[in-house]
């Protein structure tokens, strides 16, 4: 990449806000009146798979176009809509009774439009948190006070904290986000002091995005996370009580496979990993990739660009600059204790929290019993996030001596 590639360089080109990173800036909460049928379905969707009458519903759906979503808003608040009934479609008896096809009242709108988006036909990420919040008092700030999200899923307050602590990590990335970009002008033009300022807002913008994933502890119950909430979030990949995927009944021949939804979808991270050169093992790094297939594409070619720039650890590392050298390593060492802290959560909420439900006889009445110990995405969870951590922690540059050169 060269210097004058950046003249034309916008954020934007990538879906990616100035102001709010990768979260949707101000999504719609309303479609038009046209769609009620699906709007009614999503503000009462909780209760409907609560009292298993979702089903029933969703077939006796009218079975409607998407010719008159008009904008980008209109179709990615369908798709938020229409992927959480989705997921309370399939897993409304949990394991039992699972479903083998979705009716074509929702598979056929649903693969239209996850075609012109270019998203997997199951909830991702961008669904569930990124698009998928609002705020009370429209005026007022992004915190947790002020923030719901538009559609639920069973999980009560836990499942609101669940959704919106993910978003307040996305929040924190914001301002790092912008400097990445900074870090890559300033690597091109050789400005080591714009790159030293950088790499510092990097540093401070991950650390906060430790201290927001620290909220998990207060806003989310580990038992209501592994008993009830994940099971929605659960994919039809690799899983035993859904050997052969899903039938799009009327838009796909051949039933599908895709994995569940889950925050390693996030394209933050993994835009990270890229920017510092973290190089992870091959398993590891095979799930990391498959993840960027269920992110909105303009955000994974944003990735795809990051990765190639000239490596930002060769030039911090053969410049000698020791303040260069300090501030990039802090960046590495804060993104391995938010991977620490993210492992210790995961210890709560899945091993801690699933040792419990089979001790208390609830495992096999929680829907889950095929993640067990896996993570929503479907990975081996602790053995892969310590592979990416350690990795991760491998990603330090050392100083350089006269002896290494
Ligand atoms: C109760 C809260 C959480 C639990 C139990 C949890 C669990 C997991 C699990 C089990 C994985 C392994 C992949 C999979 O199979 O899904 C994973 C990956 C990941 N999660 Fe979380 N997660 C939580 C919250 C978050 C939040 C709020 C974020 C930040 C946006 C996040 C970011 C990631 C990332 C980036 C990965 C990929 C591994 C990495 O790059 O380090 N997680 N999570």
């Amino acid at each position: 990449m060269k210097v004058q590639d950046f003249a034309t360089f916008k954020l934007s080109d990538y879906n990616i806000s100035d102001d709010y990173g990768f979260i949707l800036q101000e999504p719609l909460d309303t479609l038009p009146s046209y769609y009620e049928p699906w709007m009614n379905i999503a503000d009462n969707l909780t209760a409907l798979i609560e009292t298993k009458r979702l089903r029933e519903k969703v077939q006796r759906m009218p079975e409607l176009g998407i010719q008159h979503l008009k904008d980008y808003k209109e179709k990615v608040l369908a798709r938020v809509l229409l992927s959480h009934i989705v997921m309370g479609y399939v897993w409304q008896d949990a394991d039992q009774g699972v479903v083998k096809v979705l009716p074509r009242t929702l598979a056929i709108p649903y693969c239209h439009l996850s075609k012109i988006l270019g998203l997997p036909l199951i909830m991702v990420h961008a669904d569930f948190v990124l698009a998928n919040w609002k705020r009370k008092d429209a005026l007022g700030p992004l915190t947790m006070e002020n923030l719901s999200t538009i559609v639920s899923l069973p999980g009560g307050n836990s499942l609101q904290g669940f959704v919106l602590v993910t978003l307040l990590v996305e929040v924190a990335a914001i301002p790092g986000i912008k400097a990445v970009v900074q870090a890559i002008k300033a690597l091109l033009t050789e400005d080591r002091p714009t790159l030293l300022q950088a790499l510092r807002n990097m540093a401070q913008s991950i650390q906060n995005m430790g201290e927001a994933l620290q909220l998990m502890y207060d806003y989310v119950d580990s038992d209501i996370y592994y008993n009830t909430i994940r099971i929605f979030l659960s994919g039809w990949k690799d899983n035993p009580s859904m050997p052969n995927g899903l039938l799009y009944e009327g838009a796909v021949d051949e039933p599908l496979c895709f994995s569940g939804g889950s925050a390693a979808q996030s394209t933050v991270f993994h835009v990270y990993d890229e920017l510092f050169g973290i190089n992870h093992q091959p398993e590891s790094f095979d799930f990391l990739l498959k993840m960027r297939q269920y992110m909105p594409p303009a955000h994974s070619s944003f990735i795809d660009w990051v990765k190639g720039v000239p490596k930002l650890s060769v030039y911090v590392q053969q410049s000698a600059d020791l303040d260069l050298l300090s501030a990039f390593n802090m960046c590495v060492s804060t993104l391995t204790d938010v991977r620490s802290l993210h492992i210790r959560i995961v210890s709560k909420y899945v091993t801690t929290a699933g040792a419990r439900a089979r001790v208390k006889g609830l495992a096999a009445g929680s829907g889950a019993q095929h993640l067990q110990e896996r993570g929503t995405g479907g990975s081996l969870a602790m053995t892969f996030l310590k592979s990416v951590r350690d990795t991760c922690k491998g990603g330090l540059l050392k100083k350089s001596t006269a002896a290494d050169c």
